[in-house]
């Protein structure tokens, strides 16, 4: 059998995530031999939306070109749109989707004195962060995780918020002050969850990560996305989106769409099963554009 090649961007999360792909895929086939391969980026690790985007692309040329087999993915980085030859051939388990408060003197959000200064490069966070405490200074926070707890350490910040998934896969959990609940800050779609993306009709690497799929977690990011993608938001609107399904298949999607400054949102609820989760995010995101977001978003793209 051939080698199969698993790509990875450089950044310590990243080279965490894929060490725990290999080592399921590895569990799952003894008789099969995995290499991991860095792909070199030309960002530096950091967090925008846009640098996100780059990375993804980096990956997506060196599967196209046949460096890698398998790209593994932060599936909240994917653009909604798969370039053509590509195909998700799995979504593993997905990991904790809150985001999570960091803070220095203060360990809960709702401890903080007003003027206290957070820190987040995300637009969404900002947005959510600004609609639930208008009283509070969010200012920007790039780099990697290291970055950004060193920068937290400095002082220059009384708390940050970051991604609960990127910390527990670095062993950072005890970093963690609290859990922001879905009704405080909607998270990202597809935040906490991996992607691991194969050629086309390259069909031994796409069996090979499919043991790694956990439907359940497939379900409920598809109808994230599907609400993404329906908004037409593109990443640089604050949107969040967070679906759940029950063992017998019922899904629920919440999803919001906010201004940058926080002032003005629509959040909307959607049920059904889990069958149909592309459809009901789809639905949640006519619905949530009917309901004022098609101005609200056109105000965004306006700015
Ligand atoms: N945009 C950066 C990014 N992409 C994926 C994660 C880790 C969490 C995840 O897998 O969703 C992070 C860091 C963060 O948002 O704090």
């Amino acid at each position: 059998m051939r080698v199969i090649v698993v790509g990875t961007r450089g950044s310590a999360l990243a080279l965490a995530q894929t060490r725990f792909v290999v080592e399921r895929l590895k569990e799952s086939w003894p008789e099969a031999e995995f290499k991991v391969k860095t792909v070199k980026t030309r960002g530096d690790g950091g967090a925008s939306p846009l640098e996100g985007a780059i990375f993804v692309k980096e990956l997506q040329e060196a599967l196209l070109s046949r460096e890698v087999d398998i790209a593994v993915h932060s599936l909240k980085d994917l653009p909604t749109e798969e370039p053509p030859g590509l195909k998700i051939a799995a979504v593993p388990k997905r990991q904790d989707p809150r985001d999570a408060f960091l803070g220095r003197a203060y360990k809960r959000l709702e401890d903080l004195p007003p003027g206290a200064v957070l820190g987040t490069s995300s637009v969404r966070r900002r947005a959510q962060l600004l609609a639930y405490r208008p009283d509070l200074r969010v200012k920007d926070l790039r780099g990697n995780v290291d970055t950004r707890l060193a920068a937290l350490g400095n002082g220059e910040y009384d708390a940050i918020i970051l991604a609960a998934a990127g910390l527990i896969r670095l062993d950072l959990r005890n970093r963690i002050d609290q859990f922001l609940e879905p009704e405080v800050m909607l998270p990202a779609p597809g935040q906490g969850a991996l992607a691991l993306e194969v050629r086309q009709g390259d069909d031994l690497a796409e069996e090979l990560a499919y043991a790694l799929h956990h439907h359940p977690s497939a379900d409920r990011v598809r109808a994230e996305r599907a609400f993404l993608k329906g908004l037409g938001a593109g990443c640089l609107a604050p949107v969040g989106a967070l679906a759940q399904v029950a063992e017998d298949g019922a899904l629920s999607l919440e999803g919001m769409v906010l201004t940058p400054d926080g002032k003005s949102f629509i959040r909307a609820e959607i049920e059904g099963e889990a069958a149909e989760a592309e459809e009901l995010g789809l639905e949640l995101a006519r619905d949530v554009l009917e309901q004022g977001g098609r101005e609200l978003l056109a105000q965004i793209r306006g700015v």
